[in-house]
């Protein structure tokens, strides 16, 4: 029986470091900030964006919520969006996901400045990512990182199949792992026979958006699995493994709820003060 990698230990372990760094950035006249900006009414969003700003007043960041009309024209969200960028009292841009459907929502996170870019989706984030660079990397795939590493598990030499090739998981994922020195293989919705690659994973993570796609008999026995997937059914939050019955063959197992989702504020937070780092260097500070 698999061994439970709960997120919230996890999570409570970054926030006191990055209480820490707050303060020493405050030592030097810096409060960090960042600016959310929320489009729309839709009720989980808005709970999202009040948690974001809940946590920045628990860690000591200053925020500053933009709340904008459902309706708001794509122009005038860039508009904001260059001006946050400009302010250099603000050193974090958020947009609160999804935006309405009107919105086309990569040019409106890809304009927001690298450097800024929390969510690292910024295609000179995506570069760094690749390179191995020193970049603003996105929060999910930093949170499967950050449970396998604080928990122990080895990365170096391993085979890690990542099931999934989304732009925010799987794709940044895979040279994320890379850097660590894992074997990876990545699966996806047109690869043939499946099981026959994750049965061979040492490490496996899910981030498919197919609520149960991974059962026990596609998991190798001992292997550990980390489940990304965030998929509502009947009500409820599930994730993309089957967690009852892989739970009996992995070695180690996060589940949904209380796995990788419950880190992502803390690491988009963290991404805030990553950037006032490489801003900080850039300026010769
Ligand atoms: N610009 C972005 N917007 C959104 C992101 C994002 O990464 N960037 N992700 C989500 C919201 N989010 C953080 O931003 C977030 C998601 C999940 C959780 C969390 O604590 N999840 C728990 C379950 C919580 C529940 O039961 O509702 C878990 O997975 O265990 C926190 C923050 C959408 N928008």
């Amino acid at each position: 029986m698999a061994e439970i990698l709960y997120g919230k230990p996890i999570a409570e372990e970054i926030r006191e470091e990055i209480k820490k760094e707050v303060l020493d950035w405050q030592e030097k006249g810096i409060t960090p900030k960042i600016a959310i900006l929320l489009v729309g009414s839709d009720p989980a969003s808005v709970h999202y964006a009040n948690s974001k700003c809940k946590a920045c007043q628990n860690l000591g960041f200053e925020h500053e919520m933009i709340h904008l009309p459902e309706n708001s024209k794509e122009s005038s969200i860039l508009e904001i969006i260059n001006k946050l960028n400009k302010d250099s009292s603000i050193h974090g841009v958020m947009v609160e996901l999804p935006l309405p459907k009107h919105l086309d929502t990569r040019k409106i996170t890809e304009s927001v400045a690298p450097v800024k870019d929390v969510d690292g989706v910024h295609p000179t984030n995506r570069g760094l990512i690749m390179s191995g660079g020193q970049g603003l990397f996105p929060a999910t795939p930093q949170s499967c990182l950050e449970l396998l590493l604080r928990s122990g598990v080895e990365i170096r030499g391993k085979h890690v199949v990542i099931v999934g090739r989304g732009d925010t998981v799987g794709r940044p994922l895979v040279f994320m792992i890379l850097k660590y020195d894992a074997t990876v293989t990545i699966c996806h919705s047109k690869t043939q026979d499946m099981a026959s690659h994750t049965k061979q994973a040492d490490i496996l993570i899910v981030a498919a958006g197919r609520a149960g796609l991974i059962t026990a008999d596609m998991v190798k026995k001992g292997a550990v699995v980390i489940d990304a997937g965030i998929n509502e059914v009947d009500g409820k939050l599930r994730g993309d493994v089957d967690f009852e019955g892989v739970q009996e063959v992995a070695s180690l197992i996060s589940p949904v709820p209380g796995g990788v989702g419950v880190l992502t504020t803390a690491l988009l937070l963290r991404n805030v003060l990553k950037g006032i780092a490489i801003q900080q260097e850039e300026q010769g500070k």
